[in-house]
């Protein structure tokens, strides 16, 4: 859904502007701000640390630039397409070379992951059993299909797919791909909350093949009919970053916000909302630390609130409305991951078996070999400018669900893990000539099987908060587009909040 323009806003674009106050200034944070931004409102972003981009985080040192947090995003969602066009960053976008290319680690070595269920039937990666288990799929799964899903509504991912298609999907297939999409494992994660359009497609045709097969014809005929309308050229499809990082489009989005409306090193602290016959406000306080002085404490009020901040965050604010205390014991308590970002390099003549493509994921049962990381990347494979040529530069990634503690072992620790996996799987000799650690306490919050109590909270602060709304990754997924989807539709929501208590007052 995109924003109305603004000459479609009169009740805003008239009288003074409207201030509205983001809490966080994550991606989804910075999206909203500049949509409200560039629907004529006056915006605030507070941001604790020094600097935004929250999960977003590049670096560059020596001739590499890495990640140490996300690496690449997708457009899936519409409106970031609208985002980068509007930011004018198309031409730094950058596309992983052979992104199609990606490696599952079976007895320590990197097997192709086949890209389409041909190449899957033809390849050595399953086992004939589950061949056949997935080619009977449709047969089986044939239209018991509503029922299932109501049976088993609090279903993990690893039973859903073991359901339909048996055990070695799940432990070489579904395991791996849950690391590398949010660190969890199939066993706790809920099948309902992390891939609601599959849970649907059960419910709807009962055979998850078949009903991909029929997604995939439905939108393709969307698709052609909409660009037959606009006219547009095909884009390119799939997983890209921009030259310099993914930090870029965070740049990019705090340059159209000035000084005054991006602070930094400013934590909130507490919301208070109160009214009276001709008012609703906001009041925000909020600690700020400016270079070289000392903590202040400092109100400011506001129209409207968005908040991007983590739920365990929000949980210690505090909260009034009409001056008494609005307390959150509604919000259950949110389970999150610890990950390690191990970034090295080699120089080339000491990788042996050297990968090109997206990287290797290396599923839990991997760990009887001796395997103890989640995966890695191959950056520099992927973008051959983020490394002297003669390196090769990854991005490692320990812990998740799989092994909390040792997401927070020490360099010393995660070094020696990171090297032997990597001599493993592509033959690295020799020490690293460059290595950079970077440790998320709490990566991503867990999505299982509770969740909906989580969201159900959430969407209640929304009803019982007259001008609150929430954004991020707790709501509709962990991926960046999913976050700056999330940050656009609540900038949505504030404008249409704001235009109808205008048109009340001025009844
Ligand atoms: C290691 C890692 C790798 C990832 N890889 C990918 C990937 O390849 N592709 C992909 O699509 N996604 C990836 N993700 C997920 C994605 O990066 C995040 O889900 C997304 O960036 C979250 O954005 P957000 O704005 O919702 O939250 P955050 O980025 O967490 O932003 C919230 C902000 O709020 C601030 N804040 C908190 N409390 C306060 C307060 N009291 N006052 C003011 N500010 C506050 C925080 O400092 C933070 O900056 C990855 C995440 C991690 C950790
Ligand atoms: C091995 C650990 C991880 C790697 N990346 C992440 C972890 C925990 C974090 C991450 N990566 C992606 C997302 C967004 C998820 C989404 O819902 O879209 C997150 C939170 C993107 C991604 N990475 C891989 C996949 C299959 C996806 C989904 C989107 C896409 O297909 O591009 C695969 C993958 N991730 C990692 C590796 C080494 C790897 C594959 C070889 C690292």
């Amino acid at each position: 859904m995109s924003l109305p323009a603004m000459s479609e806003i009169s009740c805003i674009s008239t009288g003074p502007a409207h201030s509205v106050a983001v809490v966080g200034g994550g991606i989804s944070g910075l999206a909203a701000a500049y949509k409200l931004k560039s629907n004529g409102l006056s915006v605030t972003v507070f941001e604790t640390e020094e600097r935004p981009g929250g999960k977003i985080r590049s670096r560059s040192q020596d001739g590499f630039i890495w990640d140490e947090g996300a690496n690449t995003m997708t457009e899936s969602e519409m409106c970031v397409g609208k985002l980068i066009d509007d930011l004018g960053l198309r031409e730094m976008q950058q596309f992983p070379i052979s992104q199609g290319k990606r490696y599952i680690s079976r007895n320590g070595i990197p097997e192709m992951v086949p890209s389409n269920p041909m190449a899957l039937m033809s390849s050595k990666f399953l086992s004939t059993k589950s061949k056949l288990q997935v080619v009977l799929e449709p047969f089986i799964w044939k239209k018991t299909a509503a029922k299932v899903s109501d049976v088993y509504s609090e279903e993990s991912v690893g039973h859903f797919f073991q359901r339909h298609f048996g055990k070695e999907v799940v432990d070489f297939v579904i395991d791996p791909i849950l690391a590398g999409s949010s660190a969890g494992d199939p066993e706790s994660l809920s099948m309902r909350h992390v891939f609601p359009e599959i849970w649907d497609l059960e419910k709807k045709y009962g055979s998850v093949l078949i009903g991909a097969i029929w997604s995939k014809i439905l939108s393709k005929k969307g698709k052609n009919v909409a660009n037959k309308t606009t006219g547009k050229e095909k884009v390119q499809h799939g997983s890209f970053s921009f030259q310099g990082g993914m930090q870029t489009l965070v740049d990019k989005l705090c340059s159209q916000l000035d000084d005054e409306s991006l602070k930094l090193r400013s934590k909130v602290l507490s919301l208070s909302y109160y009214n009276d016959e001709i008012s609703h406000k906001w009041s925000i306080s909020y600690s700020s630390h400016l270079d070289n002085q000392k903590q202040q404490f400092l109100d400011q009020s506001f129209d409207a609130v968005i908040m991007t901040a983590p739920i365990n965050i929000v949980q210690d604010m505090e909260f009034k409305k009409g001056g008494h205390p609005f307390i959150l014991d509604f919000l259950p308590k949110v389970n999150y991951l610890p990950l390690s970002v191990l970034v090295t390099s080699f120089k080339k003549r000491n990788v042996k078996r050297p990968l090109e493509g997206f990287g290797v994921l290396v599923p839990s049962r991997e760990q009887e070999n001796g395997l103890k990381t989640l995966g890695t990347l191959f950056s520099s494979m992927m973008f051959p400018d983020r490394a002297p040529s003669d390196q090769h530069l990854y991005t490692t990634f320990i812990g998740g669900s799989r092994n909390r503690e040792l997401a927070g072992a020490s360099l010393d620790e995660l070094k020696q893990v990171v090297i032997s996996d990597l001599q493993r799987l592509l033959g690295v000799e020799g020490h690293p000539t460059f290595v950079k650690h970077f440790q998320w306490k709490n990566a991503f919050p867990l999505y299982g099987y509770d969740y909906g109590l989580v969201l159900d909270g959430i969407n209640k602060m929304e009803e019982t908060l007259p001008g609150f709304f929430y954004a991020g990754n707790h709501r509709d997924g962990l991926a960046v587009g999913k976050a700056i989807a999330s940050g656009c539709k609540a900038a949505e929501h504030v404008v249409t909040y704001l235009c109808s208590s205008t048109n009340k007052n001025m009844k």
